[in-house]
């Protein structure tokens, strides 16, 4: 499975997506001024002229009906002028501004708010995802113009299972939530961070083609720690410290349970919970709800795909992998999800104990190297703490450096949330590294947090490097015609797929085994020739392709696990006698794709 190597698919071409789609008939209840109201239906000045009879439109737009295609191009010349316009601004106010434009778009009309995003996923996933999402996140109660998704708050206490019939849409597939206490490398948000779910779900709907009428993002507000939100006149969300304990975990059992009792077959994706609560809950629901943790499992999957591909960059078999020594810096949720991954893997390749395959890896947090010897050591840490016995050289608490010029790592690999930790003295060592093609993933979010931007991390490790980052950089000219590739290790790559797949599968349950088909599958997408580059993930202008291959693994998984009950027509013999090809192809043809359909109006 890990050496199968794919070829992407090619991307329909905007035109020929142009001209080819015939939706089928929408039947819609309201008429006149409530249309053009309502983001889901509106078609702005697309509407026909016999549907605007029909529906009680004539006069309230103007007489000239534009194309879909002349709005997609309208709304990219204004986004163009508007970067024209802000060239000397300094980019976070440029960033802002690109993203309230979308957002206008997005709240007025959102078939074309898709298409455009999916037609252009490459420019516009930096501004509804990271690193955009953070500041959008940051500024949120200045930005508020209008609500989208839910609010479930610590005195919504015991009406919860009334007010989740508060939101208007009768099916829900795909729910992301968050309680906003560690949003990206930005700490406590509190309220603020819906933003997160949000851009989650755009980009679920870009990548796995969720129908956006099936997605909801929820914000569970259970107060704040963070002093200045709690002080500001302006905050949106409980002026509270954040509940703990029992308390904490008493509202969202009651969310979780509102949620099943309306929507059994509901997919929830934990998101941007601080540690404790991220592993607390996971544990808690895994076996009773349809849910995973983003950061924990669906980051694990994606640096281990990542973690495999080195393996390929330096020319070496797969197998190699279990001789690689990888340092992690940061051992919260993100950190620890990916050394739990990443040994089973190494385990599971050499058939030994994952005791026995844990030597060559080691764990950074903000106290430096973590060993037995560690005071108050953090019980969800300590399966991965070394034996002082074991590190020959190195002490309790030893820093980044130390540990990357005695170790000599393959990989160095960063989820601490804190920006430029990968300093000048650390990259430097990394060029002792025993690898020929030593690895740097910074992948804390957004940019700022990164442990190190993509030309520092050339300039000062070394050309032959390979780079990846949690959020986007561009690629760095290395000189005489060579360049440095920056890849984006972002769990982006996998989440659209592990929603899909599972639900198309129909399972009521997201498995060990459907996540790691999730990563196998990643890790074997990229073509040697590729990898060999330094190139270890596609491209985000082929994410649905990717998302399909992705969707495919986890249904597949699900099936092998005789989970899989299938969904409408298509049950779980039918799912289990596609082959391969057959499944992807079923994955793809399920993916929802923006058009303006024919409207019918219904009394
Ligand atoms: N690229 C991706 O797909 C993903 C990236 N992330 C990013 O990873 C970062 C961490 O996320 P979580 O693990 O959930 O956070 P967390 O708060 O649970 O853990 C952070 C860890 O970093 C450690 N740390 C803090 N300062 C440090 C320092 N100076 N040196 C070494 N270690 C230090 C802490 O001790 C802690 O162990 C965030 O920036 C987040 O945006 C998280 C999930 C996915
Ligand atoms: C990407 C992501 O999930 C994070 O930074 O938290
Ligand atoms: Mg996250």
């Amino acid at each position: 499975m890990w050496n199968q190597l794919r070829f992407a698919a090619a991307n329909f071409s905007r035109s020929r997506r142009f001209t080819t789609v015939n939706p089928g008939p929408c039947i819609i209840h309201k008429r006149g001024a409530d249309i053009l109201h309502d983001p889901w239906f509106n078609k702005d000045t697309g509407f026909p002229l016999t549907e605007r009879d029909r529906l009680g439109l004539r006069g309230l737009l103007p007489p000239r009906v534009i194309s879909f295609e002349q709005q997609h191009d309208r709304f990219l010349d204004s986004y163009r002028s508007l970067e024209k316009n802000t060239q000397c601004q300094p980019d976070n106010i440029v960033s802002l501004a690109k993203w309230r434009i979308l957002n206008r778009l997005h709240d007025r009309n959102e078939t074309l708010y898709y298409r455009v995003l999916i037609d252009n996923i490459e420019e516009f996933a930096p501004i509804i995802y990271t690193p955009t999402v953070g500041l959008v996140c940051q500024n949120y109660s200045g930005l508020f113009r209008r609500p989208r998704g839910m609010y479930f708050s610590a005195k919504d206490k015991g009406e919860m299972m009334s007010m989740i019939y508060n939101w208007p849409a009768e099916k829900v597939d795909m729910i992301v939530l968050t309680d906003g206490s560690r949003i990206l490398g930005l700490g406590d948000l509190g309220v603020q961070g819906i933003g997160i779910p949000i851009g989650k779900l755009d980009m679920y709907v870009a990548a796995a083609g969720i129908n956006p009428r099936n997605i909801l993002p929820v914000m569970l507000d259970v107060g704040t720690n963070n002093e200045k939100l709690l002080e500001d006149r302006l905050y949106l969300g409980l002026r509270q410290r954040r509940l703990e304990g029992e308390e904490y975990l008493e509202i969202v059992d009651e969310f979780m349970d509102a949620v099943y009792a309306r929507w059994p077959k509901a997919i929830v994706q934990f998101e941007d919970f601080q540690m404790k609560w991220a592993f607390e809950t996971l544990k808690r629901y895994h076996k009773r709800f349809c849910m995973f943790n983003d950061d924990i499992q669906g980051t694990a999957g994606v640096a281990l795909a990542g973690l495999l591909g080195t393996v390929r960059a330096q020319g070496r078999p797969l197998s190699d992998f279990v001789k690689q020594k990888i340092v992690v810096v940061g051992a919260g949720s993100a950190g620890l999800g990916v050394l739990k991954m990443a040994i089973q893997a190494v385990s599971k390749m050499t058939g030994c104990s994952e005791l026995a395959a844990k030597s060559q890896f080691f764990l950074i947090d903000k106290d430096g190297l973590i060993t037995t010897e560690r005071n108050n050591l953090d019980p969800a840490a300590a399966p991965f703490a070394k034996n002082p016995r074991d590190i020959e050289g190195l002490t309790e608490g030893a820093s980044i450096l130390e540990v990357v010029k005695k170790v000599k790592p393959h990989v160095l690999l960063g989820l601490s949330g804190v920006g430029g930790i990968f300093n000048e003295e650390v990259l430097k060592a990394m060029r002792e590294s025993v690898s020929t093609k030593p690895a740097i993933f910074a992948m804390s979010n957004p940019t700022m947090n990164a442990e190190c931007t993509a030309s520092d991390a050339f300039k000062h490790a070394g050309e032959n490097i390979v780079f990846a980052s949690g959020s986007p950089f561009e690629n760095v000219n290395l000189g005489n015609g060579k360049v440095g590739h920056v890849n984006q290790a972002n769990n982006m790559y996998l989440f659209p797929g592990i929603g899909l797949g599972t639900l198309l599968s129909g399972a009521h349950l997201i498995t060990e085994r459907m996540l790691q088909a999730a990563s196998e599958c990643l890790a074997s997408y990229m073509m040697e020739e590729d990898i060999l580059n330094g190139i270890l993930y596609p491209s985000i202008s082929c994410i649905r392709d990717v998302t399909a291959e992705v969707g495919a693994a986890v249904l597949r998984a699900a099936v092998e696990e005789e989970l899989a009950e299938g969904q409408g027509d298509v049950g779980p013999k039918e799912l289990a006698q596609m082959s391969k090809e057959e499944t992807v192809e079923y994955v793809r043809s399920n993916m929802w794709f923006p058009v303006y359909s024919p409207l019918v109006h219904e009394k």
